[in-house]
């Protein structure tokens, strides 16, 4: 079964399309990143598929059911994280999680029973009459992730969940949704805009500007970069540049670290480069693609926020190929 398909989905804020002409099928049982930088419509995609925001247009399925004629029944079958604390301050973990199992129509034994194990699964058991305003960041985190497992979702839905969290804790939060995703086969999909996040997914989608520009594994959208980064220092760059396009044909950039040049596989060329060149060759680094070079080429622009250095196309070799 697929666990979301969207088709053509709308999202309009008054002449702004935050959402424009979303096309999305995400298979049963995915881990599913939805990769974008700030502005792109993240959160209004998954308010319209969590029900939350009426689409403009356009038709969209969670676990099978309409978003828009049937929504109860899609609430029924997902839970939400997200991207703001919505837990209540004043109450206990437990107690926050007794509102939540009031809520999806728990009766009190089966409650108690997916309370306890929740807390359990989420280490959070020892802190179960803590009120959550005594919380630090990450242990909010994790409840509320605890809380939007609660009802046994099909499809759970995580809007930047790990936005805040230090590395540790960021790594445990992924640690408990694969293990929970193992024991109950659930679709995750979640927003985020830091790529290091999106290698947990089995799929992504790159969105920008309200679409979907490309999708795939992870392992998939990296092969159509298709090339390897190399970079050379030498005891004489240009001479060592002219040497490469005649012997070898490559094309190589001069950049402060050194010459820089794409390769299909760094690893193998690499050793024939340093042996043929006529010139001492100081240092050289070989990086394979990376999901930054992605969404790079597919957008034109870089996904991570000012602040850092600015890349152009001709650094992950556009012009090379
Ligand atoms: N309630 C609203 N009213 C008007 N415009 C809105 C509203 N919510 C979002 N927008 C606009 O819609 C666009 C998409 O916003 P959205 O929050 O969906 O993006 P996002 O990808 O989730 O961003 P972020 O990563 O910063 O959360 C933005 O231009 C935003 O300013």
């Amino acid at each position: 079964m697929t666990a979301i398909r969207a088709e053509g989905l709308y999202a309009y804020y008054g002449t702004n399309a935050a959402v424009n002409g979303l096309d999305l099928t995400v298979p049963d049982g995915a881990t599913f990143g939805f990769l974008g930088p700030n502005g792109a419509g993240k959160t209004t995609t998954i308010s319209m598929l969590t029900t939350l925001l009426k689409p403009t247009a356009g038709r969209a399925e969670v676990a099978g059911v309409d978003v828009v004629s049937r929504p109860a029944e899609v609430r029924r079958r997902i839970g939400i994280v997200f991207q703001e604390s919505t837990l209540d301050q004043d109450l206990t973990a437990a107690e926050n999680l007794r509102f939540q199992a009031d809520l999806c129509g728990l009766g009190r034994r089966e409650a108690r029973g997916m309370i306890a194990e929740m807390l359990d699964m989420m280490e959070l058991s020892g802190r179960s009459n803590v009120p959550v305003g005594q919380f630090s960041t990450g242990l909010r985190r994790r409840l509320e992730i605890a809380r939007g497992l609660l009802g046994s979702p099909r499809v759970l839905f995580l809007d930047e969940p790990t936005t805040g969290l230090d590395a540790q804790t960021r790594a445990a939060v992924w640690e408990y949704l694969g293990r929970r995703r193992q024991e109950q086969g659930i679709t995750v999909f979640f927003t985020t805009h830091q790529l290091e996040e999106a290698e947990h997914c089995d799929r992504i989608a790159i969105f920008d500007k309200g679409k979907v520009v490309t999708e795939g594994s992870p392992a998939e959208l990296k092969s159509i970069i298709g090339s390897d980064l190399v970079v050379l220092r030498t005891e004489d760059d240009a001479l060592a540049a002219e040497q490469l396009s005649e012997r070898f044909g490559l094309t190589t950039e001069p950049a402060p670290d050194g010459l820089r040049l794409r390769v299909p596989h760094g690893p193998t060329l690499v050793p024939r480069l340093c042996a043929g060149l006529g010139v001492t060759v100081l240092s050289v680094t070989t990086t394979s693609p990376t999901l930054d070079d992605v969404f790079l080429h597919h957008t034109g622009s870089e996904i991570r926020e000012s602040g850092t250095k600015t890349r152009t196309l001709s650094d992950i070799g556009e012009g090379m190929r």
